[in-house]
């Protein structure tokens, strides 16, 4: 039914299981916690450590609905491999930290954390799940790889667990792993039972592998609050290792050019400014030129330094999350939403066609239809722009034409600003708080 995000899923055989796996974990290690990994910007020129790459990185998070125990999973996992020496735990008030976030006892901003496993070093995003910071969530989960979705067993799948499926769908995530939590609430197995169905049954509607995605049925404050072992520690220890049987580490686009979408900017006095963001494709070196483009600006410059989780590196390759120093920048000149590429490989576009696809209100998008000259606001990597869809040339009757909610559509858009894109990029559209689409660009109609 939803054609946009249709790649196929191979059904990968657990090849290792993991023996053991949490007892050997990595001993005798320095570990640093990370609830913002950028916050090492500020000690920037202090840093010698070279970054190790012993391990697979990868990028995982918690999503899912508001309050069903997203930051509690977070937290209880540091906890539990923390036992064993291979994370240092990160409580639930360090990740909520925000005086807002803890008036409220809701996640705003989407904070990081990292552990390791025998075979995996893991970056570990807690996405908001709150439908208003639902714009935090898409750029968390845009830099993961593969997601554990929280689901509470007292309320079952609610609005936010189908929409932040479609949005991981989205963002490019293949595989996920289901944590059912608060079983310690639930006394009727049958409940717990029909979640697991519709479970299944939700994730193969928005083209997961419904069938064979571990789905893992615990207590996550159970295990941050060190009791009933059952449902809290034993379960969360399965899911870390379901994660790391189930989800693939992405093959690293290392061959194609450089591309890292730009999403933070800081200003480090004596060095320059530097730029933060997740490498999507490619390697770059320190002392590579590179090309910042989009939004009213493309210019060269060079990547002096680079800087991951507190070390610095001489080069950074996809899937890290990366600081970036540039020679000569003014910290006005860069912003969110463009990005740092390999000089030349891609163009800053004006207006493009696309296949897109509209959210039904079920699925928390729109309740009634839209017509030509549409104006949403388009989310594409970090940009954030104003946009105008309109039916390609030709179409019949394009002015009293109606696109209903469910209705997979070919547009065009054109935008306010413009972005670095290429015809695969994938995007999403919102308006007045709420996602109503997503898309991907199918022909650039005009560059910059
Ligand atoms: N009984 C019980 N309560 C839990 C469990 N896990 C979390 N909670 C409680 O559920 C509430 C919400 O937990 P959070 O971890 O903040 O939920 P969240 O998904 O991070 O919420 P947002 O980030 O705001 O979307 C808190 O009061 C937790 O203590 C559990 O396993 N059992
Ligand atoms: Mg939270």
């Amino acid at each position: 039914m939803f054609h946009l995000a249709s790649q196929s899923i191979s059904i990968a055989k657990p090849t290792s299981p993991l023996s053991n796996a949490l007892s050997s974990f990595a001993r005798g290690r320095r570990w640093t916690r990370n609830s913002n990994p950028f916050a090492y910007v500020r000690g920037y020129a202090d840093t010698t450590i070279k970054f190790s790459r012993v391990k697979p990185h990868m990028n995982i998070g918690t999503i899912g609905h508001v309050d069903h125990g997203k930051t509690t999973l977070t937290a209880a996992i540091t906890k539990v491999l923390s036992s064993h020496g291979a994370a240092e735990f990160t409580d639930y008030a360090q990740i909520d930290k925000a005086p807002e976030e803890k008036a409220r006892g809701i996640t705003i901003n989407s904070a990081h954390v990292e552990y390791e496993t025998d075979q995996r070093h893991y970056g570990h995003i807690d996405c908001p799940g709150h439908a208003d910071y639902i714009k935090n969530m898409i750029t968390g989960a845009a830099q993961m790889d593969g997601a554990i979705i929280v689901v509470s067993a007292t309320d079952g799948q609610m609005p936010q667990t189908r929409e932040h499926l479609l949005l991981a769908r989205q963002v490019g995530i293949k595989k996920l792993v289901v944590f059912i939590n608060k079983v310690d609430m639930i006394e009727d197995p049958e409940m717990l039972e029909l979640v697991d169905m519709e479970m299944r049954d939700l994730l193969s509607t928005y083209n997961f592998d419904g069938e064979n995605t571990p789905i893992i049925m615990g207590s996550a404050l159970a295990a941050l609050e060190e009791r009933n072992d059952e449902v809290g520690a034993r379960k969360v220890e399965r899911l870390i290792q379901a994660c790391d049987e189930w989800l693939d580490v992405p093959a690293r686009d290392l061959e194609k050019p450089f591309l890292m979408p730009i999403e933070d900017v800081f200003s480090i006095s004596g060095r320059g400014t530097v730029t933060t963001g997740r490498v999507e494709r490619g390697v770059a070196n320190k002392g590579d030129e590179v090309e910042i483009v989009g939004l009213g600006s493309t210019f060269k410059t060079t990547l002096t330094g680079i800087e991951m989780f507190h070390k610095e590196l001489d080069r950074g390759e996809a899937g890290d999350n990366m600081g970036c120093l540039l020679r000569g920048v003014k910290r006005e000149q860069v912003r969110r939403g463009q990005v740092i590429i390999a000089p030349g490989s891609m163009r800053a576009v004006k207006q493009f066609q696309a296949q897109i696809y509209v959210l039904t209100k079920d699925e928390g998008g729109r309740y009634t239809p839209f017509m030509s000259n549409y104006r949403p606001q388009l989310f594409l990597r970090t940009a954030d722009i104003t946009a105008s869809l309109t039916f390609p040339n030709g179409t019949d009757d394009a002015s009293e034409r109606m696109v209903m909610p469910g209705d997979n559509v070919e547009m065009v858009c054109t935008l306010v600003h413009d972005v670095a894109a290429e015809a695969g990029s994938r995007f999403t559209l919102r308006e007045g708080g709420k996602t109503i689409g997503t898309g991907i660009v199918t022909k650039v109609l005009q560059y910059a």
